[in-house]
């Protein structure tokens, strides 16, 4: 690897990609944890793996090098201080345990070989995993249902959200929801203790430190030198300002940072479930983020140069991003045409989640038949993938990917 990571744009040709398979995380979803868990239903595993591997193929045979995130962080465990660390500050941050279920959580965690620690972590800890541990804690007498020492990191196949690279450095994000508060360390472990990456990246940004949320699924990275970051049920405006003023100061090809004000739900639970670049001039949007005149509030945010940020309010989102990209015109996409139904319809299986590939080369899921119509007339080359299960956790292409090479763009 030379270049270990560069992304300056949403659509540069893709060259290097993080990816979860889905595994054992899910077949610990149960009824009564989904909503906590983020999910809506219970993906089939056998068929969830296969989609998920056609995903991959496609982001190959796009000619890209695809790194499965389980296996650099096994990589990273096969160091036994290495492990043991992991494992001791993974729990520290995490678990709120007393400490003799600590000690003991631990000592289960240390004893597993690295992939058994990867999946411990990521597919969770059973209370009847570890049978040492004697009920002596209130919480234990009252006979508690919940079955888990640690969480199953249900979400993790939707590597956009807990990181972001921006042009040649990282955002580790911080997550809004418990569910997937430990996403983070897992690809912060990877950036800082991976040889591929450890002395290659130029800056880890490290936001959970200061307690707002922002989350991957709302970072768009539309040049070098423009970002657009959601406000949404998942990002906080504080989050959004901490990391611009930090990208100003610190990084400064980054000369605007604009905030996109989005209803609070979880059908748009980040920008890119209603908002994603598909070429230069062109971009896929769920129409009713948009008012009768087609308004909404975007915060364009600049540097003064002094520290501080100013911070100027539009309407127009098209006009705003003409000027600040350089473009005379530019395109929107409509999520499922004009049909109110279809659009919601196909907005609810991701249907303006979509990836690029390359400019005006992009991948989409296959329900989504009015949208990839639309998105061909376009003049795009549309990828499509099966998605039967994949959409069930509320998240489509981009939310899969976490692209961390991409060609520059030349217009
Ligand atoms: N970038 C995205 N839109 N990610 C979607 C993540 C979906 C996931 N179930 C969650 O609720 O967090």
């Amino acid at each position: 690897m030379t270049e270990a990571i560069h992304v300056t744009s949403e659509i540069g040709a893709l060259k290097r990609v993080i990816i979860h398979r889905p595994d054992g995380e899910l077949e610990n979803l149960m009824p009564d944890y989904m909503e906590r868990l983020l999910f809506d239903d219970i993906p089939y595993l056998p068929a969830i793996q296969k989609e998920h591997d056609v995903f991959a193929d496609e982001l190959r045979k796009a000619g890209a090098e695809v790194l499965y995130l389980r296996d650099l962080m096994i990589e990273v465990l096969r160091d036994q201080n290495q492990r043991t660390a992991f494992c001791k500050e993974f729990l520290r941050r995490y678990y709120a345990f007393e400490h003799d279920i600590f000690q003991e959580v631990l000592s289960y965690l240390t004893q597993q070989t690295p992939e058994g620690v990867f999946k411990a972590v990521t597919s969770g800890i059973l209370k009847k995993d570890i049978r040492t541990i004697k009920k002596t804690h209130l919480a234990d007498m009252l006979g508690t249902t919940y079955p888990f020492y640690v969480d199953p990191m249900t979400n993790l196949y939707f590597t956009r959200d807990s990181q972001s690279v921006i042009g040649n450095t990282v955002s580790i994000n911080a997550m809004d929801q418990r569910a997937r508060s430990c996403e983070p360390f897992l690809m912060e472990t990877v950036f800082q203790k991976h040889p591929s990456f450890s002395s290659k990246v130029e800056r880890l940004w490290m936001n959970r430190d200061h307690g707002h949320s922002i989350e991957g699924g709302d970072i768009l990275v539309l040049s070098a030198e423009v970002l657009a970051i959601g406000v949404s049920a998942r990002t906080s405006p504080q989050g959004i300002e901490h990391l611009a003023s930090a990208l100003f100061n610190e990084h400064p090809t980054v000369k605007k940072v604009i905030a996109i004000e989005l209803p609070k739900s979880r059908a748009f639970m980040h920008l890119d479930t209603v908002f994603t670049m598909v070429d230069h001039d062109m971009f896929t949007i769920h129409p009713l983020i948009l008012g009768p005149r087609g308004d909404i509030n975007v915060f364009v945010m600049s540097p003064e140069g002094n520290g501080e940020i100013t911070i100027k309010r539009e309407t127009d989102l098209k006009g705003t991003l003409c000027k600040l990209l350089g473009v005379s015109n530019i395109a929107f996409i409509p999520c499922g045409g004009g049909d109110h139904i279809t659009a919601a319809r196909e907005q609810w299986s991701d249907g303006a989640n979509t990836f690029a590939l390359a400019p005006g080369k992009v991948m989409t899921y296959e329900r989504n038949a009015t949208t990839n119509r639309l998105l061909r007339e376009a003049g795009l080359d549309v990828v499509e993938i099966p998605d039967s299960e994949l959409s069930r956790g509320r998240g489509g292409p981009r939310c899969m990917t976490f692209p961390i090479l991409r060609d520059d763009v030349t217009c």
